[in-house]
Parts: C-alpha cells; structure tokens; sequence
C-alpha cells in the first residue's frame, strides 16, 4: 500500500516517504510531530534520547481554536511551560533531561503518526516550484528559497508549516470546486481495516504491531476499537456481564453507528487509515454465541460503514484457550471452555458472509505466525485504492 497523497512528495531518495515528509531518523530542530492523540509537538534540537523525540506542544486540538487540520479544529500554544497543562493526562509525554536539569516535554517515539520537516519540504518546493503555483505569496516563498539554497544553506533552514499553509491558501481560495490542483495539501481517503477473531487469538499485539509497520510505511494511521470508548461504549464494557441477547446486539450496533460518524468516517476523510479492534464480524460471532439469529444481525448492521479490508485471526482452539487461561478470564465469555472452538468456527463463517457482500477478506493464523509475520501479510493485503461506503 502506498502513502496516501497528502503533501508534497519528499526529495530525497535516501529517505523514506511519509505522508508530510522525512523519516523519523532525519527529525531536526524544530520539524513538527503529529501524535496518535492527535497533538502536534515542535521539535526541540537535533540529539534525541532514544524513547522520545524532545518538542513542546505547538498545536492541539481544541473546539475554540482558529485552524483547522484533517477535519480537526486545532489551537495554537506558544507557551512552552502550558504545554505541562496541555499535556496534564500524558505522563509518557513528560521526561527529565540530564542536559536542562529539569523535566521537560517530549514525544514517546511509538506514539508519532506523522512527520512534517521543514527542510525536506524546503527541498521539495525548490525541486518542484510548480507544487505552489503562481501566486504572490508562493513567488516571495520561492524567491526566498532559491536564495536559501544559493547561500548552500539548505540543510539549515526550512519551510515552516504556517508558512507553507498560507501560500497554499493563497493559492487555494479562488480554485474553481472542479480544480483540485488549487492546494498542495491534497487528502486522498484512508482505508478502513477491522481486526476480528476470538478472545486471546492475538487482536491487540496484531494491532500493535501494524500500527508501527504501517508508520514505517508512511502512512498516518488511526487505531480505535469496540467496544468504543464513547458513552455507548463504556456502557456497554461496564456491563457485559449482565446485558446480552437482542439488548447486547442492539446496543453493539448502536456504539458501531456512533462510532462510524463521529470518528471512522471523519478519519478516513481526513486521509489517516482507520484499524479498529473489533467490528462488525465481532458482532456476527459473538451475538451468535448469546443465540441472536445471523438475519437480525445483519439487519441492525445493514447501514454500517463496510471495511476495505476485514482480517480475521485465527489459531487453534487449544492454543486460544491456553492464553485465556494464561492471563486469567476477563469476561462471562472466558468461563465456558467451549468457547473458543465455537468462536473459531463462527469466525470461518463470517469471513464467508463478509466476502459473500463482497468485502475483502483476510483470514490469518496466530497459530502459527508471529506478530511482525502476520502484520506484513495484513499491510501488503491494505487495498491501494479505498473501496469503504456505508451499506
Ligand atoms: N501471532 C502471535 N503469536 C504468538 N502469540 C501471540 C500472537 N499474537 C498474540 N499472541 C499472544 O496471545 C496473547 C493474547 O493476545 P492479545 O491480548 O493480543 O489477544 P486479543 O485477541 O486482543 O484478546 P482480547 O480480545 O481478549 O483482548 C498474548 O499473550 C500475546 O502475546
Ligand atoms: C465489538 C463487539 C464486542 N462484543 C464483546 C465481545 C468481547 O467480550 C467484548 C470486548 O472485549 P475484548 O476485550 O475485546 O475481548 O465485547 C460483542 O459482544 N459484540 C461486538 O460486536
């Protein structure tokens, strides 16, 4: 799968692509970061240590703020200390710094989805002056390039972001609706994949893991999951144990349409891929478990957002069970050892219905692939072209 077509493309053949720019390791002084939270860290210096990328919150999002970034209404801060504010709930964002004596701010690497560099796209628009077409604001940005390239002070000096976002809404704003090269920020849509398969069989360690190889790729991705952590959602984690049946399947679909609205479908469009753990194959099996008939299922579900990719994981019912037993039952669920030979099944089953509404499927085995394995086969599977639409 290639990166979608968010920016300008890098320059430098040496590096791998990102949607904004450079790979992690040319991170420099004040390149920006965008994290799984969706904060956007400047980054501070040149020497990293080897958890975090040191930067202060520069952006974030919030209702009152006055830009607007993927979908997303962001503000500006542009005082390093409130970024401790900003970042009160993030204790991973916080680290001491032999160097300053003191706890300063960072971002923990495995958290970064993009990477915007200054100098990269400073190259970019000297390789490519047309990615900025013919305005006033875009000649003065390339005049000063040219100029900055000239003096061989390329390597030090960058494109900055607010910089680059004015000569392309400069260009941008008398662009006809049927012109789409009146931008340089062009979004394609993400993809939309799900991760099914039986408690224990490895969902969450999958997840992980395509997250980071999909990162490594370029790709800006979204990881969410069922239940949501929305009220539906948390209604539904807090009480599983006593709500099931047609309530449990109502309510499942209820949290699934919510989700879809409110941040799937903002996602995608928004341009990130979208890798939910749990979706609507979960349903399918596990509302089968409670004795819901597949029809009334397929109903409830008949107008959810279909995936571009569903994966289902499987392995082998004994070896589902040992690791349920391994880190003890979490739900009612894990009590009855029959589960998970039943839940096996029913997942072979679904991977046909979902195919049979002609979604592609991906069935893989835990059993007998490790993680980073069974990540590299579900991120060549990604389609290159997004096919999701509601039903
Ligand atoms: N491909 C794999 N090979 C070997 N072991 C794995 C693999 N994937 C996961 N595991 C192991 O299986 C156990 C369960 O994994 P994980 O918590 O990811 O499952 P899950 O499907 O997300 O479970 P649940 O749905 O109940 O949250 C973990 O101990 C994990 O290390
Ligand atoms: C999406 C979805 C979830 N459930 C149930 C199945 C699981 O027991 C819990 C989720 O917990 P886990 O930690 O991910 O195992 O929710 C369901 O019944 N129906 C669904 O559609």
């Amino acid at each position: 799968m290639s990166a979608p077509g968010r920016s300008i493309p890098p320059s430098s053949p040496a590096s791998k692509s990102s949607p904004l720019g450079t790979a992690l390791a040319t991170i420099r002084d004040r390149d920006y970061l965008l994290d799984r939270a969706g904060v956007i860290f400047k980054g501070i210096g040149d020497v990293h240590p080897g958890t975090h990328f040191l930067g202060y919150v520069k952006y974030y999002p919030d209702a009152r703020g006055d830009r607007v970034l993927f979908g997303r209404t962001y503000r500006q801060n542009s005082v390093v200390s409130k970024a401790f504010g900003i970042l009160a709930d993030r204790p991973e964002c916080y680290l001491y710094s032999p160097a300053v004596g003191c706890v300063i701010t960072g971002v923990p690497r495995e958290d970064i989805v993009t990477h915007y560099s200054c100098r990269q796209t400073l190259a970019a628009l000297h390789q490519t002056p047309a990615l900025l077409g013919q305005t006033a604001v875009s000649e003065d940005l390339l005049t000063i390039i040219n100029w900055i390239v000239a003096a061989g002070a390329a390597d030090v000096i960058g494109v900055t972001g607010s910089f680059l976002v004015g000569a392309c809404n400069a260009r941008a704003a008398p662009a006809q609706p049927e012109d789409p090269g009146g931008c340089v920020m062009t979004l394609e849509r993400g993809r939309f994949v799900t991760l099914d398969g039986p408690s224990g069989v490895g969902k969450s360690t999958t997840i992980q893991a395509l997250r980071d190889e999909l990162f490594n790729r370029g790709i800006a991705v979204r990881q969410t999951l069922e239940p949501t952590t929305r009220d539906i959602g948390r209604f539904i984690s807090a009480h599983f144990s006593h709500i099931r049946s047609h309530a449990l399947a109502c309510l499942v679909a209820a949290d699934r349409y919510e989700h879809v609205e409110h941040e799937i479908e903002p996602w995608l469009s928004a341009g990130d891929t979208v890798v939910t753990d749990r979706y609507l194959a979960s349903t399918l099996v596990m509302q089968q478990l409670d004795g819901m008939p597949l029809k009334f299922l397929l109903d409830l579900n008949a107008h959810v957002l279909m995936p571009d990719l569903a994966v289902i994981l499987t392995a082998h019912p004994s070896l589902i069970a040992e690791r349920i037993a391994a880190r003890g039952p979490r739900n009612r669920f894990h009590h009855d050892p029959t589960v998970p030979g039943r839940e096996v099944d029913l997942y072979d089953e679904t991977a046909q219905t979902l195919m049979t509404a002609n979604v592609k499927v991906l069935v893989a085995n835990t059993s007998d692939a490790t993680p980073s394995e069974a990540t590299a086969t579900i991120a060549d599977a990604i389609p290159e072209s997004p096919v999701a639409s509601a039903a």
